[in-house]
């Protein structure tokens, strides 16, 4: 893992949409479309946003979302809401897949994102984000499913139910995460910090960020 500190998130939020874009047009070259995979949270928005107007040929980029939160797809906690909002309304016009299903479950949802997601790895260019309890996109600790969720010969997509989270989730799984030919996280705040440092020494299925940390570039400001 290599860690970037910025000075300031201002700072952060210009280099992550800039590693992202030079990453995508890296991908361009060589692949005929492109497949950015994006978290959901607080923490990318400012992101999204600068990443919009970046000059790339957005018509050869797929957006999925590393997570989605069981809600419909207008609900405020939506992540392909906030990632149609911040980025695709902002100007990239990219075609974006999303994780829920209206009228299935999460576990018959999950099953139906798994077909959509499958065609579209290798993903091209993943942005991770993090929680201060160690959970990426929703590999959360402790969560039901997460065994599953990490095994190496798990589907694409499954359903994850998490402690403390307010609705059923789906998350892209270890195995579809790792095919990424190119990974990021980008943290704020000197909690998530000191959590990233501790995941280093934890077990993956207490810390599960841990099982990315290989080769990662971690774009971090206080
Ligand atoms: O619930 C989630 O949390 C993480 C981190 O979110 P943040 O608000 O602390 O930035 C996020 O990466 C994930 O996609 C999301 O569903």
């Amino acid at each position: 893992m290599k860690l970037i500190e910025h000075p300031d998130r201002e700072a952060l939020t210009l280099a992550v949409a800039q590693d992202i874009a030079e990453s995508l047009g890296m991908a361009l070259k060589t692949r005929e479309r492109a497949v950015l995979c994006l978290p959901g949270g607080s923490t990318p928005v400012p992101v999204y946003k600068a990443l919009a107007p970046a000059p790339l040929d957005w018509g050869r980029v797929v957006v999925v979302p590393g997570d989605e939160r069981w809600v419909a797809p207008d609900h405020n906690r939506s992540n392909a809401r906030l990632i149609r909002r911040n980025l695709i309304d902002e100007g990239a016009a990219a075609e974006l897949v999303p994780l829920y299903t209206e009228g299935l479950g999460p576990d018959a949802g999950a099953a139906a994102a798994s077909e959509r997601v499958a065609p579209l790895l290798p993903l091209s260019v993943l942005l991770l984000g993090m929680g201060e309890d160690m959970h990426t996109a929703s590999l959360f600790p402790g969560a039901a499913g997460l065994a599953a969720a990490l095994d190496p010969s798990a589907p694409p997509v499954l359903a994850i139910t998490a402690p403390a989270v307010p609705e059923p989730r789906v998350t892209l799984t270890l195995p579809a995460l790792i095919s990424a030919t190119d990974a990021l996280l980008m943290i704020t705040g000197p909690e998530k910090r000191a959590a990233l440092e501790r995941a280093a020494s934890l077990p993956v299925e207490d810390a599960p960020i841990r099982a990315f940390l290989k080769g990662l570039r971690v774009h971090y400001a206080k």
